[in-house]
């Protein structure tokens, strides 16, 4: 299971997608031109130290993620308002990439045209859109779910590797 978002506009939704790929172990792809510097000290900010345990790639165009996407093989599910299937009806695989779209203006129609697969989380009545990290997490939620993936802890609190212990950081 990967998640990759295309053409991100607002970097704390970003990071905090990141920070969702490092706690589930979900690999990312980042598909620029992105509305902000990927070194943004927002973008940092918001994805903390988690930033380090998540495996990032930035790819430099929508054909150079989708050259990459074609080598490794898998589904592109995107996620959209624009959908056929509804998420609850959905059935993921493990190889799936969810892919997400920017912010401002969604995902492109060839981006739509792309995708093995458009999902749509159902809203209540008159509700536009979700925001694009509370997309992620509820379709990572589930694939993973489906899937039998989500991770597996040894029992007991945890902490991030280097951490200090105690910490109160706000989070
Ligand atoms: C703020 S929304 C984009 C709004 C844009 N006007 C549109 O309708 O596509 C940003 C991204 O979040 C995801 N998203 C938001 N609500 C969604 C929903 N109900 N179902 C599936 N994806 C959704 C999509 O990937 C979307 O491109």
């Amino acid at each position: 299971m990967r998640l990759a978002l295309f053409q991100p506009d607002i970097p704390q939704n970003t990071g905090a997608i990141l920070r969702l790929g490092a706690c589930l172990g979900v690999a990312c792809d980042i598909i620029e031109p992105a509305g902000f510097p990927v070194t943004d000290r927002h973008f940092r900010r918001s994805g903390m130290d988690y930033l380090d345990h998540v495996e990032i790639t930035r790819h430099p165009s929508w054909r150079a993620f989708m050259e990459a996407h074609a080598a490794r093989g898998g589904r592109l599910v995107l996620a959209t308002t624009r959908g056929a299937t509804p998420l609850p009806e959905f059935t993921f695989q493990a190889g799936d990439t969810i892919l997400l779209g920017r912010e401002s203006a969604g995902a492109p129609g060839y981006v739509h045209a792309a995708a093995d697969a458009r999902v749509y989380a159902p809203l209540a009545p008159g509700m536009r859109s979700l925001n694009v990290a509370m997309t992620a997490a509820i379709f990572v939620a589930e694939a993973l779910r489906q899937t039998n993936a989500w991770p597996r802890p040894a029992p007991g609190p945890q902490a991030l590797p280097g951490a200090p212990s105690g910490a109160h950081q706000m989070e």
